[in-house]
């Protein structure tokens, strides 16, 4: 009520005033409007908590903190330290806590209470082995699922606190089997680091990495509830602004562009847009003729090197040089040899805008995007093999120069961003000027009608994209940002757009997915190394993806970077995990499933079948009463698969689409469903998933753990013999 009253008040003092009041006045309008959208956010089990303490007034725990209008401390925010005693305090070390109470509410209306007596005098020895607040959580855990992640800052337990909590610096690394709780965990965590650092984080913002948009989109929600609005979520494919990724590599085309090996393929594709004339070239210039030799260019080409500036930036360097050269024989075939120092700059500039003297400077040192860059190295053998590409990694890179737009790859994102950076930006003017050109180019074309218009029209369509009219856009909105006209941009959509911007906190779920070369690009994001990693090595899917945590990190953070494990699995029954585990031995006989902490008595069932038409009939039988289904199937059989459930079931949704996670039944691949969970599961074909990739047996794994209640196996061939512990049905 007072935030709103605070709101209003602001707004209506309306538009006049002077800039600065006008600013403050926005900013102030902001933080109302933001604080507003909190408070209505956490409205849902506003207080949780209760905490007695011996000799103190009791503690309420809530999902913000509130004060009444004289001060007095009504409800403590979760992430203040008073209230950690609440997920922390044992019966073997109560941290001054007699008792803790769960509360369950309706709106504002308490509906149910659980205690913790933790007052070590009237407790049985079996009331000391009990989980933090049992009940509480054991009721979370039996919901139907919405197909939206939430919070559960009522009952985060003691080992996922610790993570919670952790130190702000360095590199936390957090391993856990599936449905352990690492991506609810490492959402809490955002919210507490902003909330313990504001100052520091809110200026730079959090960065959440996750693996695909229907995973953000499973998980976006649980922030506001969690008080916070200044991350910024976004997966790998979008992290190149301007840059829209629409196309799939093939897997040997993703585990070549992931490597390491990369960096230097993509300095040498930069050197080789530096290379020295085979012959002399010849510049004809009114009467004469100027020569430029290759020992003019190479040292031209050595002081740009000696520059250290990147190659864009380098230019200049290497222009002048060569157009001094030029100069000075020019001055000569005049008969001046002795010129001064300001006519020879006269002569320079004369040059610069000669037009065989500029295609002569574009060959040898032409301005280039990292777009172009890598469009014109997959599209040439000769340029991959100078680069350092074997034949067969040509093969899998090998491109024409795209028409459209749609070519663009998830593991093309860091090797844009690599190639930025030792590209260096082009300067704005040049880029204005190259865009207006393509413009009257792309023009030129559309008028001509002769038989190679449409190749004509390719290649104006090609200059405006490789000459960046969207490096164009941003360089522009940067400019604005950094005059300050920006103020109404949040960090995360300040820091959204600008490729070169560092985070003060980045957490990256689903961890082991990332290739080395996307590590290198997160890298470069934190200077700080203020990080926080979470995955499951047994759970790795892609072939550029990771089997160790020090392989990754080692080159980033040397031997300094903790790990904490998360040892309990929250999300699938004791009945399917039986059945994982069996699964996980395939994947490395060293790994250990997590403990689940719920029976459903449900065993899981195995079917032969004898086609789509059965499995489609087997979904509409399964259909979950209020709850949530998925098939997961092999990715040769996506698109069959899915037409053939959603034609014969109703509100079936097949692939990741804007409005799957509100369908009854989903039809997802294994990489399209990491992250996400469902009360229940049908995997069909698991013989195929098993085959279909190097990786098949940790994607079966990441299959067989999604649900929370329910697990069918579908297949037509033979049952695969590692789930034998599957009842047939
Ligand atoms: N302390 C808790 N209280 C209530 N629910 C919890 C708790 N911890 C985890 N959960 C629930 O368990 C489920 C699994 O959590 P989460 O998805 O974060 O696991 P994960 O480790 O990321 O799994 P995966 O590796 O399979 O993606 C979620 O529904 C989550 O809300």
């Amino acid at each position: 009520m007072r935030t709103r009253e605070q709101l209003n008040g602001v707004l209506a003092q309306g538009g006049g005033g002077t800039h600065q009041n006008r600013s403050e006045r926005d900013s102030f309008a902001g933080m109302y409007a933001e604080r507003l959208a909190r408070l209505w956010a956490v409205e849902n089990g506003l207080c949780f908590g209760r905490l007695d303490l011996a000799g103190e007034s009791p503690h309420y725990i809530g999902r913000l903190g509130l004060s009444d209008d004289d001060q007095t401390r009504l409800l403590i925010d979760w992430r203040a330290p008073v209230a950690q005693p609440f997920y922390r305090a044992t019966p073997a070390v109560p941290m001054g806590v007699t008792r803790r109470r769960h509360l369950q509410t309706k709106g504002r209306q308490v509906v149910g209470v659980d205690d913790d007596l933790l007052d070590l005098d009237r407790l049985t020895e079996a009331d000391r082995a009990t989980l933090n607040g049992e009940a509480a959580l054991l009721a979370a855990l039996d919901a139907k699922r919405t197909g939206r992640m939430r919070d559960i800052v009522a009952t985060i337990q003691a080992e996922q606190d610790r993570v919670i909590r952790s130190d702000l610096n360095g590199v936390l690394v957090v391993q856990g089997g599936p449905g352990t709780g690492k991506t609810v965990v490492a959402l809490h965590r955002a919210a507490y680091l902003l909330y313990t650092h504001r100052d520091r984080l809110a200026r730079r913002g959090v960065l959440i990495v996750g693996p695909n948009l229907t995973f953000l989109r499973y998980i976006e929600q649980v922030l506001p509830s969690l008080g916070e609005t200044d991350v910024l979520l976004s997966t790998v494919a979008e992290m190149y602004p301007g840059v829209t990724v629409t196309a799939r590599d093939t897997a040997e085309a993703a585990a070549v562009k992931g490597s390491l090996r990369m960096v230097d393929v993509v300095a040498r594709a930069v050197r080789d847009r530096q290379r020295l004339p085979r012959q002399p070239i010849d510049i004809k210039i009114g009467g004469y003729t100027l020569r430029l030799d290759q020992r003019t260019c190479e040292a031209a080409r050595n002081r740009a090197a000696r520059s250290n500036r990147p190659h864009n930036e380098a230019r200049v360097v290497f222009v002048r040089h060569v157009l001094g050269a030029l100069a000075r024989q020019a001055a000569k075939a005049l008969g001046r040899g002795m010129l001064e120092e300001a006519d020879l700059d006269d002569l320079r500039e004369d040059l610069r805008t000669e037009p065989a003297v500029k295609t002569a400077l574009n060959r040898l040192w032409p301005y280039v995007t990292p777009q172009r860059l890598l469009i014109g190295l997959y599209a040439s053998r000769e340029r991959m093999s100078y680069a350092g590409l074997n034949a067969a990694e040509q093969d899998a890179l090998y491109r024409e120069v795209p028409r459209g737009g749609d070519h663009w790859t998830e593991a093309d994102v860091p090797l844009l961003d690599e190639a930025a950076e030792l590209l260096g930006e082009i300067d704005a003017g040049v880029l204005r000027a190259a865009a207006l050109h393509a413009e009257e180019e792309l023009a030129a074309a559309r008028r001509a009608e002769e038989a190679d218009r449409d190749s004509e029209l390719t290649y104006a369509r090609e200059v405006l994209e490789l000459t960046g009219m969207s490096d164009i856009m941003d360089a522009e909105r940067l400019a604005a940002r950094h005059r300050g006209d920006d103020v109404h941009l949040t960090t995360a959509e300040r820091a959204a757009a600008d490729r070169t911007w560092a985070y003060g906190h980045i957490i990256v779920d689903e961890a082991q997915e990332l290739s080395a070369m996307a590590w290198r690009m997160l890298m470069r994001k934190i200077p700080t190394r203020s990080m926080t990693i979470v995955g499951d090595i047994a759970q790795t899917g892609s072939v550029a993806g990771t089997a160790s945590w020090g392989q990754v990190l080692d080159p980033y953070a040397g031997g300094r970077w903790r790990e904490e494990t998360l040892t309990v699995n929250y999300r699938t029954p004791v009945e399917l995990m039986a059945v994982a585990a069996d699964v996980l031995k395939l994947v490395g006989p060293g790994l250990k499933a997590p403990e689940s902490v719920r029976e459903t008595g449900e065993p899981p069932w195995a079917r032969r079948i004898s086609g789509p038409g059965e499995l489609a009939r087997v979904v509409g039988e399964e259909i979950v009463q209020d709850g949530r289904l998925v098939v997961i199937v092999p990715v040769s059989r996506a698109a069959e698969l899915g037409r053939a459930i959603t034609s014969s079931v109703p509100g079936a949704v097949a692939g990741p689409t804007a409005g799957a996670l509100e369908a009854p039944v989903l039809v997802l691949t294994v990489t399209e469903a990491k992250g996400l969970e469902f009360d229940g599961v049908l995997v069909a074909e698991p013989g195929e998933i098993l085959a279909e990739s190097p990786r098949g047996a940790s994607d079966l794994y990441v299959a067989l753990t999604r649900a929370t209640r329910r697990l069918g196996v579908l297949h037509t061939g033979d049952l695969p013999a590692v789930l034998s512990r599957c009842e047939n049905s």
